[in-house]
């Protein structure tokens, strides 16, 4: 595993390819976009010649399997197949799938197919945005969408068939989404309810593990892949997948027609704005190549954003989408030809004992990897140019850890506790996570008053306050300060902080304007810390009514405000749908601080005499991120968001707080902490 600045251990060098797999498949291509076009892309689908025989499966089938190689049309076509067969008995099919970009964008192409437009017999259903009807059949959502539904109804008795597509990918709310439909299914057919079928799909799993889970479901295989896709891999290691990615990219671009896109995965925001920079500046002095449009797609962005990369590449030109993994999965975005993949994902991983979520850069798996394969030759063959060696792919894991193996509970142990699923230790998971993972989370939960010990058991129960906490979409940190905000008077205010540390940075950091951004939000910083500051970009923001010209003379991400103004507003709703008063502080701040204080109070740490910070929970050192406002002037106590593992572990996004808070906040949890450090 590395660390996220850790350059890997080889020379830098421009890459050199071999190829490995051969090429095979039709080499047709049926673009166009009029329904009769879109009839015959459809025919022309390798699922196509198998449908009636899916279709009677998965009609006599109560749970099933389907497996077939990206782009052969499991996710588009058998919804359709279904619907049109009646297998659905006039109810709902729901269609989960990781991501909302791919959820958004499947529903509209579904719809398309149809001859009709999203939000009406199709729709997409995601957080802060619901496209559906009340004639709405095949229904396009994210897991946790669904996931949030079984809160109120754990039988999920609007749906009549659920299809889990891209299980493979196994987040945490895919696993706790296994275990919820198959208890779902179970309790339907012991009460003599409409059967809930269940179709589990993908083009890369561990087909035993998935089959034994959904009670020995039989496994259906389609055969076949529309276009060929050459894979090629790197001769040598690379010490810099970025500056590898630029130069493959430049070698396509000199050689390739205009039309011929491509799409380039990367790890993360930063990272990806800095290369969608450095291909304008570098592409602004070459001559006799097609001119670029270049598009970053990552999760932060707004939906409109995202969209604009599915849009035909203009005449004359080039699409280059540099994307982080949330592009690999379902999605088709028009005219890519070639992909480079440079092997490496973001990923969080959770040490249960150290109680560190960090988000590192890690190697991809090999699913992942076939996957990002996948979104090349979608439309025509295609090319993959692979910026690890053969030798480097056939080393990855097979499958994706599961990220319930490797990230903090508390959120997930909340919403089952919600569901009524009071036992979270014995829930069916398909892979168990480790038992001090769940234990951590229900210590947390306990701290926070989301859960209590029953008298005289050791079972532990939700309370109201939990109740209350399960309806907000945040990590139940967050939604303990929204709670306790209403108690001290300051929800307007801490509703802002909250919705901008739920979308990426709003600063913008180029590497190039480093300085002059730094001197541009001097007048947000506060001495209280990066919270306030955050507050104050909102309410400057809000002065200028999100004014472009002022984010962009002020380096700020206007798109990432916007997105954050948006999440403001869903969950100010949440908070009026349960008859909380929206208080406002004015400009005494300490009282947001205090929130922060009680809410993070497991993610606190203390300057220590030798001038380093101590958590005090974990007793790990750790430093303020060179971000922050409080960089210079070292405060005695802090809360912070999260940490970021670097070079150093890192504290990012930090409050100034009175250790007396934190006492109030927790006093058995830090006296036990203060002895067992001591002992
Ligand atoms: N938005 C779109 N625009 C153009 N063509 C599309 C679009 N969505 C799907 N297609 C076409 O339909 C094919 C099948 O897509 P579909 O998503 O159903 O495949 P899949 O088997 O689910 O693949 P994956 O496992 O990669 O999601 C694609 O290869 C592409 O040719």
């Amino acid at each position: 595993m590395k660390d996220a600045d850790e350059p890997g251990s080889a020379k830098k060098h421009k890459p050199n390819f071999h190829h490995s797999f051969p090429a095979h498949g039709s080499q047709s291509s049926p673009r166009g976009n009029t329904f009769d076009a879109l009839r015959k892309a459809k025919q022309a689908l390798p699922i196509f010649p198998a449908r009636r025989t899916l279709i009677n499966q998965i009609r006599r089938l109560a749970s099933a399997i389907v497996i077939g190689e990206t782009g052969s049309g499991k996710t588009t076509q058998i919804p359709q197949y279904l619907l049109e067969s009646e297998v659905n008995k006039g109810s709902i099919i729901a269609i989960t799938q990781p991501r909302r970009v791919a959820a958004i964008t499947v529903a509209q192409r579904v719809a398309q197919e149809m001859g009709s437009t999203a939000g009406g017999i199709v729709g997409y259903c995601v957080r802060f945005e619901d496209v559906t009807a009340p004639n709405t059949k095949l229904k396009f959502m994210t897991d946790g969408m669904l996931l949030r539904e079984a809160i109120l109804d754990p039988n999920l008795t609007r749906y009549s068939i659920v299809m889990l597509d891209e299980a493979h990918e196994r987040t945490i709310h895919t696993d706790v989404l296994f275990g919820v439909v198959k208890a779902a299914q179970r309790h339907r057919l012991k009460t003599g309810q409409p059967q809930l079928k269940i179709v589990v799909m993908s083009a890369t799993m561990d087909v035993d593990h998935f089959s034994k889970y959904f009670n020995n479901a039989p496994v259906l295989y389609l055969e076949g892949r529309q276009f060929p896709i050459q894979v090629m891999h790197v001769k040598e290691p690379q010490s810099d997948y970025l500056f590898a990615s630029l130069v493959t990219l430049f070698q396509i671009h000199k050689e390739a027609p205009a039309g011929e896109d491509v799409l380039i995965f990367l790890t993360g925001q930063e990272e990806i704005d800095s290369a969608v920079r450095s291909i304008l500046d570098l592409s602004r002095d070459l001559n006799d190549c097609p001119k670029l449009q270049v598009f970053p797609l990552y999760a932060a962005l707004p939906s409109h954003e995202q969209i604009k990369v599915f849009n035909k590449t203009l005449p004359g030109h080039r699409k280059v989408v540099v994307a982080t993994n949330i592009a690999e999965t379902s999605i088709t975005i028009h005219g890519i030809k070639y992909v480079i993949d440079s092997g490496m994902v973001k990923a969080k991983v959770y040490h249960p004992l150290s109680g560190l979520d960090l988000l590192k850069v890690v190697t991809a798996s090999r699913a992942q990897v076939l996957q990002r394969t996948g979104r090349a030759g979608r439309e025509a063959p295609g090319i993959c140019y692979r910026l690890f060696t053969e030798a480097q792919f056939k080393a990855m894991d097979v499958n994706t850890v599961p990220e319930i193996q490797r990230c903090n509970l508390a959120s997930v142990v909340l919403q089952l506790m919600a569901m009524g699923i009071s036992n979270v230790l014995s829930f069916d998971f398909m892979n168990k996570p480790a038992p001090e993972s769940i234990n951590a989370a229900l210590e947390e939960l306990v701290l926070l008053g989301a859960l209590e010990r029953q008298p005289d058991s050791e079972m532990l129960k939700l309370t109201p306050v939990g109740k209350q906490m399960a309806a907000f979409p945040l990590d139940p940190r967050f939604s303990k300060v929204i709670l306790l905000a209403k108690d001290f008077g300051c929800l307007e205010e801490v509703l802002s902080i909250v919705s901008i540390l739920s979308v990426d940075s709003v600063l913008l950091n180029s590497s190039k304007k480093r300085l002059q951004a730094g001197q541009a939000h001097e007048k947000f910083k506060s001495s209280e810390g990066d919270h306030i500051m955050l507050l104050n970009i909102y309410r400057a923001y809000k002065q200028v009514n999100g004014n472009k010209s002022w984010c962009y003379e002020n380096y700020i991400v206007a798109r990432n405000m916007n997105t954050a103004q948006q999440v403001r507003r869903q969950l100010r709703e949440i908070c009026v749908r349960q008859q909380m008063e929206i208080s406002s502080c004015g400009r005494e701040t300490t009282a947001i601080r205090r929130c922060l204080a009680v809410g993070l109070f497991m993610n606190a740490a203390e300057l220590s005499k030798d001038g380093e910070f101590m958590t005090l929970t974990t007793r790990k050192q750790v430093s303020i991120h060179p971000s922050s406002c409080l960089f210079q002037n070292k405060p005695a106590c802090v809360v912070y968001t999260e940490l970021v593992k670097t070079s150093k572990t890192y504290m990012r996004t930090l409050s100034v707080v009175d250790p007396d808070w934190l006492m109030e906040a927790a006093p058995a949890y830090f006296r036990r902490k203060r002895a067992s450090a001591i002992t």
